[in-house]
């Protein structure tokens, strides 16, 4: 979908399906689609039903959006993302959780360190990004652009909420997993396939901690249209960046992490979502 009658259109069909009045949306990784199932008063989709809506086509992501309540706040889980590899158009429908009402969006990924502090099973949360494929003009945001949404040229400093990574340090304390979490800086790539170790090299020395092939474009969207964000990479794998290493990665281990720390994500994201304060997004002040 490309216009914004069609992503009013599926908005609208969405409300007439369901009561629920979203102010968070989650859009989870690899993996982390546990995170849906822990919605209460569910209503969900298969994404094949939602008008105007792509197939989510990756093991790992069951394409299904459920509405539910999570703390006291309504929520939209995407269970499974759009990547750019899958040949997707760079994935817009966060528009539509902007015309549903949604204040805050949460993106989670599985990602591969470059950083040595960052192990297997760590939490990174995002504090800023590099959109490769964007800073090359596969941009979410190329071509005319909707006023109706945002400004043609966004300011992406900032785009990670401070105030929200705070909120997530301290959750982490009280749960009892701050010695796993740490905040820095993720780069999209476009991927499928993961980086040759010169390509590591490359990331490691231009100061990138954790690498993945997703949330960028998003992100790009979401900060176009007005919407707050959060953003966590849980860290499945060491990128591999030594000709001595004969370690490689696959997309089982990576869903594997995913499955051992999904409860941790899960406990994290649902903590900052029960203290997070929503700013009533129904009047959508950039959407006429
Ligand atoms: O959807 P995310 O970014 O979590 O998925 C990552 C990147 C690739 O799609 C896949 C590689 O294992 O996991
Ligand atoms: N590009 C990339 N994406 C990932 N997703 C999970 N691990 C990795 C990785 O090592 N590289």
């Amino acid at each position: 979908i490309y216009i914004h009658d069609e992503y009013q259109k599926t908005a609208d069909w969405l409300m007439s399906q369901t009561k629920h009045r979203p102010q968070v949306a989650i859009i989870c990784g690899s993996g982390l689609g546990m995170l849906a199932d822990t919605l209460k008063c569910q209503d969900s989709f298969a994404y094949s039903d939602i008008p105007g809506f792509p197939q989510s086509t990756v093991q790992g992501h069951a394409g299904r959006l459920v509405f539910g309540e999570l703390k006291g706040k309504t929520c939209v889980c995407m269970q499974g993302r759009f990547h750019m590899y899958e040949g997707h158009s760079l994935c817009k429908v966060v528009r539509v959780f902007k015309l549903l009402g949604v204040d805050t969006l949460i993106v989670t990924n599985a990602a591969g360190s470059l950083a040595d502090g960052l192990q297997p099973g760590d939490i990174m949360v995002i504090k800023d990004h590099v959109n490769f494929p964007g800073m090359g003009g596969l941009n979410p945001l190329t071509g005319p652009n909707d006023d109706k949404f945002g400004p043609r040229f966004p300011a992406m400093s900032g785009c990670y909420d401070k105030g929200l990574r705070c909120v997530a340090m301290e959750v982490a304390k009280q749960l009892g997993v701050a010695n796993i979490m740490q905040e820095g800086v993720y780069a999209m790539v476009g991927g499928p396939n993961f980086e040759s170790i010169a390509e590591a090299r490359l990331l490691h020395r231009l100061g990138v901690d954790a690498v993945g092939m997703s949330t960028a474009p998003e992100v790009v969207v979401a900060t176009h249209c007005g919407l707050r964000v959060f953003g966590l990479s849980l860290i499945t794998n060491k990128v591999v960046k030594s000709y001595e290493d004969s370690e490689s990665v696959n997309h089982d281990g990576v869903l594997e992490v995913g499955r051992l720390r999904s409860h941790t994500v899960q406990q994290l994201v649902t903590e900052l979502i029960s203290r997070m304060e929503i700013n009533n997004n129904t009047t959508t002040d950039n959407v006429a």
